[in-house]
């Protein structure tokens, strides 16, 4: 396992971590050995020490973790020149002393560098008995044409069965459970269109800003970095039909159906937002995007997105997928929203009746709850707001939910592309964002301030409600561990 750009924030914070909770639960293959490979003077002691905070090592684990480190070593290399990866070579071949080896790469690089590196990988690092896999993180491009140039560079290089490239929402347990709430229980399907779904809103919200990222932010932008990934992964599974099998290329075939009956999304059907300072907050929320000294000054570049999506097959003309996300606002969220139509022909006193929702709460706290109607307990027989509720901290109290990171590397381990992207998925879903994203930088459209801390720009609900969500503001949960 070659972890390329060893001395980098992604390793120490995701690769190096989620490759020891591997190995510490022994589910890693026997005989691994891993090298980290970054142009820096570094060591192994090096790469333990700047991991170790993110690591999660108990006391009693100390062991374990010294023969996890015995067995990594580290090459000293450049990105862009031969001489490093044929180090590179040597060094894995050193491991398996002649005999047949798998070999996995982990690009954990910035991309203005991906495609030397893996020129490099595919002329001097393959190995001719074994498999050899590579993990591309993203971004993958920045456009439609730039996306199309990596992945016909990368189909020289390599076949599509050797390429993973990760989206970690895909590794999350909420965003796997899709299928099996959709396809496994008789209880959603015959409901699961436009006879009966009136809007389904999939919401991601961080309450911390860009600081410390926004060189990379801003260039980028919460469509590419969010909506355009993870967010269009978590709306192809909720929409998407039935796969033949749940077998990888039979679900990426209905992800990519699903894409291919959406529009060019037009400026008209996007509301943007940046983050202003909050004079009286605490902390980060003191500094707006722009007062960031790594973002350049008057920047446009939006924190905050909302944008509406038709798509236009049998199953969901006219119900408006509306996709919401942002930095800097009040909460950590990500959940799928999917709101019912109005029951028709109500018999109940005038609008107590509030829509059905089927919440799938991705983060914090797992969580599946439906939103819906009861007698008001009691003498009473109005009905009243209630939920069922699934949620996991309660249901399933002992079972150690995995990192996104852990189910998806395993994945490349045995070989399953079910939770990684494929080409096509990739250019479909630029081919839908690319104009607007263009036409944003080119007009430099001016988004709307919003205060650090708060739920994002008014105008956002007000072009959610136009969309057809309807907000009711009299649901009232009630938490049952209090
Ligand atoms: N198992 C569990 O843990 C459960 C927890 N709950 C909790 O109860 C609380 C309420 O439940 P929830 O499902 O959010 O229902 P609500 O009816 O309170 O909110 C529904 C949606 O409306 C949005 N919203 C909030 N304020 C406004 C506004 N002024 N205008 C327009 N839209 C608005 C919210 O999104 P946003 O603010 O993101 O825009 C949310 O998507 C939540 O904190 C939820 O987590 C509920 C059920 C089960
Ligand atoms: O890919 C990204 O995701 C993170 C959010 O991931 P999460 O697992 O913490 O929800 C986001 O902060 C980052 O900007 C983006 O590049």
């Amino acid at each position: 396992f070659v972890v390329l750009g060893a001395s980098g924030d992604l390793a120490k914070k995701k690769i190096i971590p989620t490759l020891w909770w591997l190995y510490r639960d022994d589910l890693l293959p026997d005989h691994i050995h891993i090298i980290g490979y970054a142009r820096s003077k570094m060591s192994v002691a090096d790469i333990r020490a700047k991991a170790f905070p993110y690591m999660k090592v108990k006391d009693s684990e100390k062991a374990k973790l010294d023969s996890f480190f015995a067995a990594m070593s580290y090459v000293q290399g450049s990105y862009s020149e031969e001489d490093g990866f044929k180090k590179l070579d040597t060094a894995i071949k050193a491991f398996h002393n002649g005999n047949k080896a798998n070999r996995l790469f982990y690009l954990a690089l910035p991309p203005t560098v991906f495609a030397e590196v893996t020129q490099n990988i595919h002329d001097h690092c393959f190995e001719h008995e074994g498999w050899n896999r590579i993990i591309i993180e993203k971004p993958f491009g920045r456009d439609f044409d730039s996306s199309a140039k990596l992945s016909n560079h990368l189909s020289r290089l390599f076949d599509e069965s050797q390429l993973y490239r990760i989206d970690h929402y895909l590794g999350k347990e909420m965003v796997q459970n899709l299928m099996v709430l959709r396809f496994a229980n008789r209880l959603f399907g015959p409901v699961w269109n436009r006879d009966n779904i009136s809007s389904v809103l999939i919401t991601f919200k961080e309450p911390f800003g860009t600081t410390g990222r926004g060189g990379y932010f801003d260039k980028f932008g919460i469509i590419r970095d969010v909506m355009q990934n993870h967010l269009f992964q978590v709306l192809c599974l909720t929409a998407m039909e039935k796969p033949a099998s749940n077998n990888a290329d039979d679900i990426r075939d209905e992800k990519v159906k699903v894409l291919k009956c959406i529009r060019p999304l037009k400026l008209d059907d996007l509301v943007l937002g940046q983050y202003v300072a909050d004079p009286e907050g605490t902390g980060d929320a003191k500094e707006g995007y722009l007062d960031d000294p790594t973002v350049p000054k008057g920047s446009v570049t939006p924190t905050f997105a909302v944008g509406k999506f038709n798509i236009c097959n049998e199953r969901w003309d006219g119900v408006p997928f509306i996709l919401k996300c942002g930095k800097a606002l009040n909460e950590r969220k990500a959940e799928v929203r999917v709101q019912f139509r109005d029951v028709p022909g109500d018999i109940f006193s005038n609008g107590v009746v509030k829509r059905n929702e089927l919440v799938m709460r991705v983060q914090p706290n797992e969580a599946v709850y439906c939103k819906m109607m009861t007698k008001s307990p009691g003498m009473n027989v109005e009905p009243v707001e209630t939920e069922m509720d699934l949620s996991y901290n309660l249901r399933y109290k002992d079972v150690k939910m995995p990192d996104a990171y852990e189910r998806l590397i395993l994945d490349v381990f045995t070989g399953s592309q079910l939770n990684f992207v494929r080409s096509d998925e990739l250019s479909e879903a630029w081919r839908i964002f690319t104009p607007v994203l263009h036409q944003i930088e080119n007009e430099k459209v001016n988004p709307i301030p919003y205060k650090y801390g708060t739920r994002g720009p008014e105008e956002a609900d007000v072009f959610i409600k136009a969309a057809g969500f309807h907000y009711s503001s009299t649901y009232k949960w009630v938490n049952p561990n209090l």
